[in-house]
């Protein structure tokens, strides 16, 4: 006799959770217990995946170790009963309807045609890709500024009361760093604000044997600062600097833990999903790594052998993303005093001043791009021309009389200033090529890969790209030194940065411990190099439940070549493998970061790096942002990322909204 659905159900369950790492015996028990709690309700279990289940295993084991204060299963099963129940408020379910969709998804093919333009990826002025599902009940029209109205002084006073006399030591600059959390001591690495030098932010030398930035220590906090003439909305300022302190961890919106939901898990169905099944096992040529000294790969990952490292570190990786259904669970792989993991030359701390939500969800720390699988990254030094490189030079290429053959691409002159700066007047040209985009120069492809990639067999019209101004970088195929002044991108993160919470709602951000000037270097946008088909894959199939990723398309010379390969037009995606620059946050117009294609390894512009530079001074514990360029008054694509608090008075959202609620009212 075939067995029950009831049964089928629950052996599905089982599977998959022993498919992502669990204890058979384990699951089932915990299966056992929310039936019973759910009475015998179904969709609550298998719902994005068995996340609830996820969640109940992991508290489950959590509640063995000694230290949690809970020794008992069922009451960690109450527990996320009580946070299920938080979720699932009728008028959220309406958020979810695509991924309810999701999870029904088994095909591991790409879908062909005939999709909406929600359904596919979507290339913002060939910058950041709006995610086929963005909508989180936390970013609706309104969310939370009606209950989260304190205003940010007021939320100091109320919580930094006991440990105040720390910050008395320190001085507020221009009374807009205001002392928060505090404790006996300043860490290393945490700045501070010494009396009497209140221009002067002082940062502590590193001690090596000690962790720096690490959270509930002396951390002062500073408004983003205006731009000039510029003045944050009321109700803006409100949410962005809101906190509710009574708010508990379960009222913690589910905002960043939906983001980034594995795309390992398989589908209630029983089916792997696509992604599923292509993550389920390690194949050859997953996850190529670039050499760490040279950066070179072999010509196409395909061909690349994958050893049992690999293997494992993927493996665990995947484990470790599904572990982070847990919004405030401690995380075991993200280190709270270097997210960086000591791949950098600096360590980034992450601190949340706000809410009890320690850690982002889980990803993993890459300091260099890594080929996924089919991008065709082929960093040969054949490959690299005389006219590519300066094999006869010496030193310092910026010291030398004549300017060497890497300048070829900016024109015979270097783009940095011997101080390391990004030269004011290549600067300026970047920053209005990205706030006039419309106005700039733009190339058509004959076969516009987003536009294949979306209709295969009968694709639109290339909407066009914009063509960039590119650094190219000495190398070493160079004869100059690693210090050589055109050497900056690739050298990494040498500033101080951090990640912080910025507000429910935004989720984490990245700021500067120390002021910059105008025109440093401050991170690349590191991710996984997909194809723009792989990328159309992972979106599309919604990755098992990761309804957001936040890719940027590598269009920068697409269309001045006769055609691209499938293998040619590639993107990085940060979900899953990144670096700091996924931390950062979007501003309408006058971010004050701007993105400039860097190449090094490669001679043509298929691949290149996306470096962010200063657009202005940053002072010191300013939040950094990036015009992510979305339209958010492009009507082909409804679905706009997200409802938009970037407090510039430029800000495309806001526009777009009053334009609407002025319509609105006119036709009333
Ligand atoms: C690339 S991530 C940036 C890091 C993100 N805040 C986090 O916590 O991981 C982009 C997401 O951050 C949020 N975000 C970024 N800029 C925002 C803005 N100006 N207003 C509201 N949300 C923003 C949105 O949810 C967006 O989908």
């Amino acid at each position: 006799m075939a067995p029950s659905a009831h049964v089928q159900r629950a052996q599905a369950a089982v599977e998959a959770m022993k498919l992502i790492g669990f204890d058979q015996a384990k699951a089932k028990a915990v299966l056992k217990k929310l039936l019973k709690v759910y009475e015998n309700n179904w969709e609550y279990i298998e719902e994005e995946n068995y996340r609830l289940l996820v969640d109940s295993i992991l508290d489950d084991q959590e509640s063995v170790d000694p230290e949690v204060n809970e020794t008992d299963a069922s009451a960690s099963v109450a527990r996320k009963v009580s946070r299920k129940r938080l979720r699932h408020r009728p008028e959220d379910s309406d958020h979810f309807p695509l991924e309810v969709e999701a999870s029904g998804e088994t095909s591991p093919q790409r879908p062909k045609l005939d999709r909406s333009p929600e359904d596919h990826p979507t290339n913002f002025r060939g910058k950041m890709i709006k995610p086929v599902e963005a909508q989180c009940p936390h970013d609706g029209e309104g969310s939370s500024s009606s209950s989260h109205t304190i205003r940010e002084n007021e939320l100091i006073r109320e919580k930094a009361p006991q440990n105040s006399h720390n910050c008395q030591e320190l001085s507020p600059i221009s009374g807009q760093v205001v002392p928060r959390m505090t404790s006996s001591s300043n860490p290393p690495n945490v700045p501070y604000f010494e009396k009497g030098k209140s221009s002067s932010l002082v940062m502590q030398e590193r001690d090596e044997h000690q962790p720096c930035g690490t959270s509930g220590n002396l951390i002062c906090h500073k408004e983003p600062k205006m731009e000039p003439d510029t003045e944050f909305p009321r109700d803006i300022v409100a949410v962005a600097f809101s906190s509710n302190p009574d708010m508990s961890v379960d009222e913690v919106p589910c905002y960043i833990s939906d983001n980034y939901v594995p795309l390992a898990l398989p589908s209630p169905q029983g089916t792997p999903s696509g992604t599923a099944a292509n993550h389920g096992t390690a194949q050859k040529g997953d996850f190529l790594w670039a050499n760490a000294s040279t950066g070179l790969t072999g010509a196409n990952s395909q061909d690349a052998p994958i050893n049992e490292d690999e293997k494992c570190l993927k493996v665990q990786v995947r484990k470790e993303i599904t572990k982070d259904h847990s919004v405030s669970a401690p995380h075991p792989l993200l280190d709270e005093n270097d997210i960086a993991k000591g791949e950098e030359i600096v360590r980034i701390s992450l601190i949340n001043e706000f809410t009890s939500e320690k850690f982002p969800a889980y990803f993993h720390y890459i300091a260099r791009n890594a080929v996924y699988q089919n991008a065709h990254v082929n960093f040969s030094l054949a490959r690299i021309d005389d006219e590519d490189c300066c094999l006869n030079c010496f030193g310092d290429c910026l010291s030398a009389p004549i300017p060497c053959a890497c300048t070829r691409e900016t024109g015979g002159e270097f783009a940095y200033t011997m101080d390391g700066l990004l030269k004011a007047e290549f600067l300026n040209e970047c920053i209005s090529m990205n706030r006039d985009p419309y106005k700039r120069h733009h190339i058509y492809c004959k076969d516009c890969p987003i536009e294949k990639s979306k209709n295969e067999h009968t694709p639109e019209a290339c909407k066009g790209h914009l063509v960039r101004k590119f650094i190219k970088e000495c190398w070493i195929k160079c004869g100059c030194s690693k210090q050589c002044g055109n050497r900056v991108v690739q050298r990494g993160i040498s500033r101080n940065l951090q990640v912080f919470f910025v507000a429910d709602v935004k989720g984490w951000g990245l700021r500067t411990l120390e002021e910059l000037p105008s025109g440093a270097f401050v991170c690349e946008y590191v991710g996984e190099i997909l194809t723009n088909i792989e990328l159309y894959d992972r979106t599309i199939q919604k990755t098992g439940g990761a309804r957001h990723t936040y890719p940027v398309i590598l269009d920068a010379d697409w269309g001045s070549e006769a055609g691209l390969r499938d293998e040619e037009a590639l993107c990085l995606d940060a979900t899953f493998f990144g670096n700091v620059g996924r931390f950062v946050n979007h501003r309408c117009f006058d971010a004050n970061l701007v993105e400039v294609p860097v190449e090094w390894e490669t001679p043509d512009h298929h691949y290149y790096h996306l470096a962010f530079f200063t657009t202005r001074k940053v002072e010191a514990l300013e939040e950094l942002t990036w015009d992510y360029g979305i339209d958010f008054d492009d009507r082909s694509h409804p679905i706009k990322a997200f409802k938009c608090l970037c407090g510039s008075r430029f800000c495309r959202d806001r526009v777009r909204s009053k334009a609407t609620r002025s319509r609105a009212s006119g036709s009333k």
